[in-house]
């Protein structure tokens, strides 16, 4: 696999706010690459630079090679937040208007078909929920056929149905050999779409591999979660306190729990698991992603 794009020692300073610090990665071509991290993570601005939006502080950034320039805007798709979609008109000529600003844009159909825009296609722009504007923008965004797109946290605020019919579109558009940079809150999403990740958190790089790799590196098997209600959890295996819980992750369940059935502890709200990237991500910073 040939990579799309490489960042190599990444940084954006806001004044004192060091916001981005000195991250490297690259992106194969054809994935779905996520960037992950909570809220003030740095993921925007790391985003935002890649774009070519947001002049880095120091570093570099490549597209096939070559550093990123006004050409290499021509060849990605940026789904923007905040487009201010034109009032009075309806879907289907908002995207006939954008279609015209392109030399060899995707056909209607072919937008209708991979963002699913059939129902809305006669809606007016007004009248669109967050779901169906999403929906949208994606559509503006893959009109020039671009070679990837830049997804930025698309399913923020989003309810879980939209959420889930947004991972379709996502999956859509990867079929269609696109290559994907989303950002997001949501560590199911990324276990669902993204062939890798790059953790990130305070404006540096945690981790980054593929979501199975990554798990088996930090996990054994299954994760034993107990609230220790401020009891001593002594002499057993592999066991951590996090906050108010003991955390257990073990390739040895029975052994796991005869060590906690012997240890004497209160074992009411015991939960077994298999780990999931949310608990890594509590793994690796000590706090939930959503807090
Ligand atoms: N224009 C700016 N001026 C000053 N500080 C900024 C600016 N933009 C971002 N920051 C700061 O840089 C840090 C990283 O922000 P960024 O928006 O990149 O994070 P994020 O991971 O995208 O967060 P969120 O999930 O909330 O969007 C934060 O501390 C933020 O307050």
């Amino acid at each position: 696999m040939s990579t799309i794009m490489r960042i190599e020692n990444l940084r954006k300073n806001y004044g004192n706010v060091q916001a981005v610090q000195d991250i490297s990665f690259s992106i194969d071509e054809g994935i779905c690459f996520g960037l992950l991290g909570p809220n003030g993570a740095g993921k925007t601005t790391t985003i935002e630079m890649m774009e070519g939006i947001l002049t880095p502080t120091s570093g570099r950034i490549y597209f096939r090679d070559s550093e990123i320039d006004h050409h290499f805007k021509k060849k990605v798709g940026i789904q923007f937040q905040n487009t201010a979609l034109p009032e009075f008109i309806t879907v289907k000529e908002t995207l006939e208007m954008f279609r015209a600003l392109y030399p060899d844009p995707r056909s209607l159909d072919e937008v209708v078909e991979i963002c699913s825009l059939s129902d809305i296609l006669n809606r007016d722009n007004r009248k669109l929920s967050g779901g169906q504007r999403q929906r949208m923008l994606l559509g503006l965004a893959i009109i020039p056929r671009p070679e990837m797109v830049f997804l930025d946290e698309p399913t923020t605020g989003l309810d879980p149905q939209a959420r889930r019919n947004f991972w379709q579109l996502i999956e859509n558009i990867k079929s269609e050999k696109t290559t994907v940079l989303l950002t997001t809150h949501y560590m199911e999403e990324a276990e669902i779409l993204c062939d890798r990740i790059a953790i990130m958190d305070h404006g540096k790089l945690l981790e980054i591999d593929s979501p199975d790799k990554l798990l088996e590196s930090h996990f054994d098997g299954a994760l034993v979660r107990l609230p220790h209600g401020g009891a001593e959890p002594g002499g057993i295996e592999g066991s951590e306190v996090k906050g108010e819980f003991l955390e257990i992750s073990t390739a040895n369940l029975d052994r796991t729990m005869k060590d906690l059935l012997a240890s004497g502890l209160n074992l009411e709200g015991l939960s077994i698991k298999k780990p999931n990237l949310e608990d890594l991500f509590l793994k690796l910073t000590g706090e939930s992603l959503r807090s």
